[in-house]
């Protein structure tokens, strides 16, 4: 079994290439799974950062959370290590049930996979790359943010060219979707 990485900077264009690969045979398991009311994580979170962080319905206020998380790094910090095993054994069992199904090969779309060093599981390590100017533009537009927040936000990962560095296959998202959406054909082949 072939588990290809995915992954990126904040607001790089993962979820992008994500999709891309739904009209493939390849199927995407992301790291999103954890934090739904009930579930382990989401207890956990509750514990730690107060029922303020809740919406009316139960579920965690992701925005409210963000905040929280992005301006402070040791609160950022203990969301990591309350989360880590959460996310790795949701990613997990998502593999074993696809791998019971007969697949061969899935992709990994976890925006830390260097940050959690889940790069080790993966082969090749696909990088969704954007230049410095496109990416803070587009994070402010997407998540009506400020520069300050935007710049909180990416500085909380590792660096984007670094990560470029590391990869097996680059896809730069600086362009148009159709030029990320023809990288994206070429990657398959
Ligand atoms: C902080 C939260 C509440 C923000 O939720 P929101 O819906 O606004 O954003 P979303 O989850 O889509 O994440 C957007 C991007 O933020 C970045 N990001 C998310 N969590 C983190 C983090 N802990 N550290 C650095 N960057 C992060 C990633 O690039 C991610 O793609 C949410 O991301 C969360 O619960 N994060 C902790 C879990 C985690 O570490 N996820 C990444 C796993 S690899
Ligand atoms: N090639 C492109 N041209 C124009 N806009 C784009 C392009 N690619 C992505 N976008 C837009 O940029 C924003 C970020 O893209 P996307 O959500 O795919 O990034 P991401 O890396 O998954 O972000 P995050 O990690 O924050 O969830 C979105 O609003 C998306 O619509």
């Amino acid at each position: 079994m072939r588990l290809v990485g995915l992954t990126g900077g904040i607001a790089s264009g993962k979820s992008t290439v994500s999709n891309l690969f739904k009209n493939t045979s390849v199927p995407v398991v992301d790291a999103d799974v954890v934090a739904q009311k009930g579930t382990g994580g989401w207890k956990k979170i509750v514990k730690a950062f107060g029922d303020e962080i809740l919406l009316d319905n139960g579920e965690i206020d992701r925005a409210r959370l963000g905040q929280i998380v992005f301006s402070d790094p040791s609160k950022r910090q203990l969301l990591n290590r309350l989360l880590a095993p959460h996310i790795s054994s949701g990613i997990f069992w998502e593999i074993a049930k696809l791998w019971m199904k007969g697949c061969k090969v899935i992709a990994l779309d976890i925006p830390l996979l260097f940050e959690t060093k889940m790069d080790r599981w993966t082969n090749p390590v696909i990088v969704v790359w954007v230049n410095p100017e496109t990416q803070i533009e587009r994070l402010m537009s997407r998540d009506g943010c400020s520069e300050e927040q935007a710049q909180n936000r990416i500085n909380a990962q590792l660096a984007l060219d670094w990560k470029k560095s590391e990869a097996d296959i680059v896809i730069d998202n600086s362009g148009s979707l159709d030029d990320t959406k023809q990288q994206f054909q070429e990657v398959l082949i």
